[in-house]
């Protein structure tokens, strides 16, 4: 079912340049755009018809009111709650190591110099709700916001037909601290959280997973907003020698590709052996699985298995891939960690699938993607926070630097920034 690539084959089909693909295509671009326009300058009249048209009803009233959410507690089982409230806390553990304090750079008499970090005042976090449902999106994109110090929160996720939204979404909002839910989807939601309705304040910056219609809105607003990323279609690579077990690494890259039928699953090993078994064991499981259409669509058209000749040459194409995840499943697999380079988030040795981090550990599941690991990082706490630097000059310690601030000045052409030195030092 999943096709083999020599590594020349697999460099020109998934890393040359070439074969990058836009996260949208220009139909659903012309869609979101005119989506974009009419909410900015219609606002509510043109949200409820985007609504209307796209999730098939309009609710009776945006934002989720308090005796829904109570009431979303009673629908969700204990264990189902019990699952988001650990799954919560180690993500809440992790992400409070990534907190920082405001800092000072340099403190003489003379000269003081540092970085403000404040929390952005106002986030809106898209949860995903056209195919699935995920509430552990909630807890990744909502935690390290409320870690940051966030004041106000608000969460957006389509209901279908206008009724109301899955309560289990409610309830990991609850548990995070998101502050305020909407319902509303796709362009039309990241339209009015950008730009504001009668009913909907704006916010400063949105994050979060979502379709293309999302992605593509996100791509727009920016600049009026903050945002994350524009994520792409899910990815995983795999790494494997023989000592790797293909029922274990067959489930994984089904994991990955039933998210979406352009979710993108690649195994990279040493072992024809392991290849081989890992194929045929694809074909078995895949089988067994209720979302098999999606993935199959996704492992025939989406993905690769690659025989490499050495573990050096598999990490030298997982690197120039830049996967969002990456498996790493050879022996002493903790020692290969320093080959990589290029990676949203690592998962290593034959007992960490990536689903433990989907889910679990506590490191973030909203990743980079499309290789764009080469250049930018997974969701953290630093998303939510803005950092302003100062500076304190004495009298001495603007005539030390005048004479320097002065010739770059003159090279720059900009007479009025000398003379912004040289009028404070005239007596
Ligand atoms: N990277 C991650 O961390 C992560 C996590 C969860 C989900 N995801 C991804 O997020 C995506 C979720 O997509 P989804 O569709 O299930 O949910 P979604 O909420 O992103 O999109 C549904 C919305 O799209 C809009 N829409 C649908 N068809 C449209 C059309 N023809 N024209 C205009 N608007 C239209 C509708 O308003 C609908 O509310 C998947 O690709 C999934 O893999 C990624
Ligand atoms: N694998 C997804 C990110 O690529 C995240 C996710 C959510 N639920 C399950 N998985
Ligand atoms: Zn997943």
């Amino acid at each position: 079912m999943i096709p083999t690539f020599t590594t020349d084959e697999f460099t020109a089909t998934y890393i040359s340049k070439k074969s990058k693909k836009k996260p949208f295509d220009d139909n659903v671009m012309e869609t979101v755009k005119e989506v974009i326009e009419n909410v900015r300058t219609r606002g509510e009249v043109a949200l409820k018809e985007y609504t209307e048209k796209f999730d098939g009803g309009i609710p009776h009233s945006w934002q989720v009111t308090e005796e829904e959410r109570a009431k979303a507690w009673q629908e969700v089982p204990e264990e189902v709650i019990e699952a988001l409230e650990r799954a919560a806390k180690n993500i809440r553990n992790f992400h409070s190591k990534q907190l920082q304090q405001s800092r000072m750079m340099e403190m003489t008499d003379d000269i003081i110099t540092g970085q403000l970090f404040r929390p952005l005042e106002r986030v809106g976090i898209y949860v995903p709700g056209g195919k699935a449902c995920y509430p552990s999106t909630v807890l990744m994109n909502a935690i390290p916001a409320v870690l940051a110090g966030v004041s106000e929160i608000v969460m957006a996720t389509p209901s279908r037909g206008g009724g109301a939204i899955t309560p289990i979404l409610s309830v990991a909002a609850d548990i995070a601290g998101v502050h305020t839910i909407y319902k509303m989807g796709g362009s039309q939601a990241i339209a009015a959280l950008a730009y504001g309705t009668e009913q909907i304040e704006s916010v400063d910056k949105i994050v979060g997973p979502g379709n293309a219609y999302v992605a593509a809105a996100k791509s727009l607003v920016f600049g009026d907003v903050g945002i994350d990323m524009i994520a792409g279609p899910s990815e995983v690579a795999i790494i494997a020698d023989e000592t790797a077990d293909p029922v274990f690494i067959a489930a994984d890259l089904i994991a990955q590709a039933e998210h979406d039928e352009k979710a993108r699953a690649f195994i990279f090993s040493t072992s024809e052996k392991v290849l081989e078994a890992t194929l045929a064991e694809v074909k078995k499981q895949c089988a067994e699985l209720p979302r098999k259409g999606i993935a199959e669509v996704s492992l025939i058209n989406e993905s690769a298995a690659v025989k490499v000749g050495s573990i050096e040459e598999a990490f030298r194409l997982s690197n120039a891939l830049a996967p969002e995840h990456l498996e790493i499943q050879l022996e002493n697999a903790l020692t290969h960690l320093s080959k990589v380079k290029n990676a949203g988030s690592v998962f290593i040795g034959n007992y960490t699938p990536e689903a433990v981090g989907d889910y679990f550990a506590g490191p973030n599941h909203t990743l980079p993607t499309s290789g764009t690991a080469r250049f930018s990082s997974g969701l953290s706490v630093d998303d939510f926070i803005k950092k302003t630097t100062y500076v304190y000059y004495s009298e001495q310690a603007l005539r030390n630097a005048a004479p320097y601030i002065e010739t770059l000045a003159k090279e720059e052409e900009l007479d009025g920034h000398a003379r912004a030195v040289k009028v404070r030092l005239i007596q």
